[in-house]
């Protein structure tokens, strides 16, 4: 699985633990598209360059982090193809695998510790879509974008 990943300076910390959990898994590349240090740059502009790469196939998954999660998860659903959902706990990351078929997922570092947050990782990295009923509202969703 190839997954792109990128931050705002808000979550610089968190995306380095991310991607030490990425580690783990021997078969998933990862490609950060930054920002590397503490200036402050534009979560929006990080999250078109991480669904940019969804979008066009070049990533199976995006990763997205800002300070809380939320401006730039607002972003990356502002694109087209992306359903990026904001994740806090476990529970939620597993549903939006299974539920929603979520292919972006963002967190917040100034909200979440490293072990939730690896957690989360883990739980969006390895959630299945479940098809069936929510195939269908997913198709919804999609059709939205029309
Ligand atoms: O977009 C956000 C909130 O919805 C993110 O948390 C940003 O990281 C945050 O707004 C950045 O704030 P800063 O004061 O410029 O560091």
């Amino acid at each position: 699985m190839k997954i792109t990943i990128g931050s705002d300076h808000g979550a610089v910390q968190l995306k380095e633990e991310v991607k030490m959990v990425l580690k783990e898994y021997g078969d998933v590349e990862v490609k950060d598209v930054g920002t590397f240090g503490t200036d402050s740059v534009d979560y929006p502009d990080i999250a078109e360059k991480v669904c940019g790469d969804v979008v066009s196939g070049n990533a199976d998954r995006g990763i997205v982090l800002c300070g809380t999660g939320i401006g730039i998860s607002i972003a990356a659903n502002k694109i087209k193809g992306i359903r990026c959902a904001l994740c806090n706990d476990v529970f939620s990351a597993k549903m939006s695998r299974q539920h929603n078929d979520a292919n972006v997922l963002a967190m917040g570092g100034r909200v979440l510790g490293f072990g939730p947050a690896g957690e989360i990782v883990r739980a969006f990295v390895e959630g299945k879509f479940e098809g069936g009923r929510h195939e269908r509202r997913v198709n919804k969703i999609m059709a939205l974008e029309k």
